[in-house]
């Protein structure tokens, strides 16, 4: 549609020259002149006109169609490869945030720079074809003048646009941290921090050095293409100032009519303005191509962990880390260090250690978010990587440290733990973690938004939760996974008061009963229940057992229980 509307568009300036030279040649006639056939010819040109900006409009309304689409097709390939990354590990690479910053960009331009290209083509070789047509008949030489500006002014462009995509990709980098520093500055929970130090001015220092640095990057670019196409227009000027005089000279000398004169003026114009167009359109569809690599590289980067193939059977025996060595990166330090561990099907397994010492990251490998480099995790003795990843997780329940608010209800918030669900389900996980009280008593209840960010909005009353709440919901939002097998809590009562935590600890050990579960907390007291708890330190495990036989080991779980012990009656006392 479009490209024949851009067709329907273009003819008609040709007909407009064409009709125009024949009302001046009319006219030139003087007495003789005809004006019934004058009228008719101003008629015409006003019909193809009016037909010219029909086409325009309706073709303008095609494009932002065509655009719309496009850009949904490029965003939902973009985001299906990102999802189909199993692990963690892409999201860390600064290389790949940039690629898929570029990659972003390009997939919303380059397929709209080609449609747009193609279009522009195929609109002016039908203008410039007609044009050529005409100045052919009456005055050829204008055809070798017109390539002897254009050839080299495509070469041009096509280097132009290479040096326009290098900068664009040199500045990514500082894009990214130009959105960081925004963010810093414009979030909620940021905003208090910086308030407090008085870091606004240091933030917004660091924002405009990214933008300059970016900026300068840019510019350059911009700089060095202006400068070139400034002196090829240049040049195209003189060409055009030798076409007029050498056409004005035929017309003094009665070679050409008055008539012939303005439509040969107007088609040189017309033609190397389309050709002009197209060495322009050129250069951003060679820029935007270019910059187009970063997405097919982004679709074609290969899969961060290989998945399994079996399916993930409910947990017998038990889960097993065996000589398990980690690290982040390679030639980083080891976060885990031949690690042994075994977390028995039906038991809770409590895990202390101290900063650092590696617990959060022997989640993440249960998780399978990464692969150990030495070593293997096993479930009921089979390797974790056997297994498919999505069968893996789907047996698991879990809260993380640094667990998720999001901008959706309150039931939204619990219920992405298990999709689909019913409200009893979500109701339940909230009773479980003593959260369904505040949120039923919430302005809508558990329809309500857990949200500032839309307060006001269509009556939405943009409810604010303490930290706490916010971690029950999260506990909740893992709880809706209760029938899991193996169910993780990295420190879920860190910030609960001790009545919520008694509570909550209360609700965890009656859903704890008989099930498999790895407990995290630097409370120590929390973990005084389960059957066995572990001492991690430096990534590999020092000390396991009961609270009763470590206390009488003496170890370091009794010097970190003891210390926080004497804090309690320090304070008592
Ligand atoms: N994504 C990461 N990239 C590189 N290093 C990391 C990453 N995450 C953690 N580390 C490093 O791994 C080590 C162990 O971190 P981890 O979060 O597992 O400790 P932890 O025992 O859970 O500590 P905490 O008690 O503070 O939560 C730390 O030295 C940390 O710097």
């Amino acid at each position: 549609a479009m490209v024949v509307l851009v067709l329907v568009g273009a003819a008609p300036s040709i007909g407009i020259a064409w009709f125009t030279k024949l009302l001046f040649d009319e006219v030139g006639r003087g007495r003789a002149a005809s004006p019934s056939t004058a009228t008719w010819y101003a008629v015409a040109i006003a019909g193809l006109a009016a037909l010219a900006a029909i086409a325009n409009r309706l073709s303008g309304y095609v494009t932002a169609v065509l655009q719309q689409a496009i850009t949904i097709a490029a965003d939902a390939r973009l985001y299906r490869k990102l999802n189909s990354f199993l692990g963690l590990g892409p999201f860390e690479q600064p290389a790949l945030r940039d690629r898929l910053a570029l990659a972003q960009q390009a997939a919303d331009q380059a397929p709209y720079a080609v449609v747009l290209f193609v279009v522009n083509v195929a609109q002016n070789v039908v203008t410039i074809g007609g044009f050529a047509a005409i100045l052919a008949s009456l005055w050829p030489p204008a055809g070798l003048l017109l390539l002897a500006v254009a050839g080299p002014e495509f070469l041009i462009q096509l280097r132009l646009s290479r040096r326009a995509a290098r900068a664009v990709e040199d500045s990514a980098g500082l894009f990214r941290a130009r959105l960081l520093f925004q963010t810093v500055l414009t979030d909620l929970r940021a905003a208090r921090e910086v308030r407090l130090f008085q870091l606004g001015r240091f933030f917004h220092d660091r924002l405009t050095g990214a933008v300059r640095a970016a900026g300068r990057i840019e510019l350059d670019a911009a700089r060095h293409a202006t400068l070139v196409q400034g002196g090829w227009a240049l040049a195209g000027s003189a060409v055009t100032l030798v076409a007029t005089v050498v056409a004005v000279g035929a017309a003094v000398r009665g070679r050409l009519s008055l008539g012939d004169l303005t439509l040969v003026l107007a088609a040189f114009g017309a033609a190397q303005g389309g050709l002009a167009g197209i060495a322009g359109q050129l250069g951003e569809v060679g820029a935007a191509l270019r910059l187009f690599r970063h997405y097919v590289a982004v679709l074609d980067s290969p899969a961060d962990l290989v998945d399994g193939t079996r399916t993930t059977p409910p947990l017998r025996t038990g889960i097993r880390f065996e000589d398990v060595w980690f690290r982040y990166d390679e030639g980083g330090p080891w976060v885990l260090r031949g690690l042994d561990l075994t977390i028995p099907a039906g038991q809770a397994v409590g895990l202390v250690g101290l900063n650092g010492a590696g617990k959060s990251t022997l989640v993440k490998l249960l998780c399978r978010f990464y692969d150990p480099d030495r070593g293997r995790i096993t479930w009921d003795g089979v390797d974790l990587r056997e297994l498919r990843v999505e069968t893996v997780r789907r047996r698991m329940g879990a809260v993380f440290q640094d667990f998720m608010c999001y901008d959706l209800t309150a039931a939204e918030n619990v219920g992405i733990g298990r999709l689909p669900h019913t409200s009893e389900q979500v109701e339940q996980a909230a009773a479980r973690a003593e959260i369904h009280d505040r949120l039923r008593a919430l302005p809508h209840g558990y329809a309500t938004l857990l949200s500032r960010t839309f307060a006001g909005q269509d009556g939405e009353p943009g409810v604010a939760l303490s930290g706490g709440q916010w971690q029950r919901v999260a506990l909740a939002r893992s709880l809706m996974r209760a029938d899991a097998d193996l169910l993780v809590l990295d420190e879920p009562s860190s910030g609960l008061d001790a009545d919520a935590e008694t509570r909550v600890h209360a609700s965890l050990a009656r859903l704890r009963q008989g099930r498999t579960g790895l407990l995290i907390s630097h409370r120590l007291s929390t973990l005084r229940d389960a059957r066995r708890i572990v001492v991690l330190d430096a990534g590999r495990v020092v000390e396991s057992g009961t609270h009763d036989e470590l206390m009488t080991a003496d170890g370091e779980y009794a010097r970190l229980f003891r210390l926080q012990a004497d804090g309690y009656q320090l304070a008592a006392s």
